[in-house]
């Protein structure tokens, strides 16, 4: 198969779809994969090692939307990518769809066979592709939300651990899941008084007993979060409905209750975010205040450490792709369950149900659509 790794375009998006390691496992199987020049050079990965790794390069991202069989990506395709698709192409990245209507219609007119990374499943029920993403972005939620809270940044001033005499700040994290418990682990680590909310009572008995009495656990329901959320000094968002909009469980009157310049850190935001007033930023300009509450709302998070997160993505995305290259599109998806889970648009139909539901779409089932 002839694979494409066109260079990112999201802003600040310094990750890759393939390392050289990953092109080298495609080219010894016999495939051919030509990446886009430069696509790799911000973060040490440098033109001569895809080269060396058997890869062709190509000067501009058309060359590579024309020519590959399968385009191999990192994050949602920009609006002038999604028209360089092709009808039966395949696309393999993350996507977010629920909350991009416009995406979703110009994945649909362009036929392509869209796989989503955050909706491939494993048989244990988690989301090996999105997981990745969700440990580094769970980690850095407590690193940017401890950087907001800093005075000059709008915030309250308080410094998450405390000092000996002074109380460490509060620190609520919403969904006890990945991001969840990597964000809860560096807050603790830093000393600061952490509550995690899920509504998930084996995965608050499983945090607890990971954790023990260092780590709080709460039921998540409305009253619980609207006490916590007024006495936090940072808030982190990390629930998720797979493939749907996120629910919006800190509303805009529970602002007025919170303490000026605490800090809400929404990590769900490529789901289209669990805080009412969340709206996406970037890492250029990460933040901004609603009713003095400082918002941190970048849906591309792990692009800010992006050499760590290309290897860890690639990691688990590459016997994926690796698979798709070697089985061919069908039969990849018709061997797997947990890829198929993956489908979330082919060949005109929207295949996920929950983007369908979200969208207003009809629902066709990924064997239908394919065959
Ligand atoms: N902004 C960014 O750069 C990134 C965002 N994410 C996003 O972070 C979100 C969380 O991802 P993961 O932790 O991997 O998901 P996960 O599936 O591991 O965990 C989600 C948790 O939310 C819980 N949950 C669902 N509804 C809830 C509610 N009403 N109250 C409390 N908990 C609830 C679930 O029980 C589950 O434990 C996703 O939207 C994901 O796409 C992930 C990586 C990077
Ligand atoms: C999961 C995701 O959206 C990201 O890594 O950017
Ligand atoms: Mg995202």
């Amino acid at each position: 198969m002839l694979v494409g790794v066109p260079k990112e375009i999201k802003n600040h998006e310094y990750r890759i779809g393939m390392t050289p390691a990953g092109v080298r496992e495609l080219t010894s199987q016999g495939h051919q994969v030509i990446v886009q020049k430069n696509g790799g050079t911000a973060i040490g990965l440098a033109d001569e090692q895809y080269l060396s790794a058997g890869a062709e390069m190509a000067d501009t991202a058309e060359e590579i939307f024309a020519r590959a069989e399968m385009i191999v990506k990192v994050k949602e395709p920009q609006p002038n990518e999604c028209r360089m698709l092709r009808p039966g192409q395949i696309l393999f990245t993350y996507l977010h769809l629920a909350p991009d209507p416009e995406q979703t219609r110009l994945l649909i007119d362009s036929g392509a066979i869209c796989i989503a990374y955050e909706t491939v499943t494993d048989r244990n029920g988690g989301l090996p592709l999105l997981a990745p993403m969700s440990e580094v972005a769970g980690r850095m939620s407590i690193q940017a939300g401890a950087h907001a809270l800093e005075k000059a940044q709008g915030g309250n001033g308080t410094l998450l651990g405390g000092v000996p005499g002074v109380a460490p700040a509060k620190v609520t994290v919403i969904g006890g899941g990945v991001v969840g418990v990597n964000a809860a682990r560096m807050a603790l680590g830093m000393g600061a008084d952490v509550t995690i909310l899920d509504r998930s009572l084996p995965r608050l008995k499983q945090l607890d007993e990971l954790y023990g009495p260092g780590l709080k656990t709460l039921y998540s329901n409305t009253e619980n979060i609207a006490s916590l959320v007024a006495e936090s000094d940072l808030v982190v968002g990390a629930v998720l409905i797979p493939g749907a909009a996120a629910p919006h469980l800190v509303t805009r009157e529970m602002l007025k209750t919170m303490k000026p310049g605490a800090v809400l850190v929404d990590v769900a935001i490529d789901q289209g975010g669990c805080f009412e007033t969340s709206h996406a930023t970037t890492h250029q300009d990460p933040t901004y205040e609603v009713d003095g509450i400082v918002h941190y709302c970048v849906a591309n998070m792990p692009g800010g450490v992006a050499r760590t997160s290309t290897f860890a993505l690639t990691n688990a995305t590459l016997p994926f792709a690796v698979a798709l290259a070697n089985k061919g599109v069908v039969a990849a998806l018709n061997d797997d369950p947990h890829l198929r889970a993956g489908l979330n648009v082919c060949k005109g139909k929207v295949t996920y149900e929950a983007v369908a539901r979200d969208l207003g779409y009809d629902y066709v089932a990924a064997e239908q659509a394919l065959s």
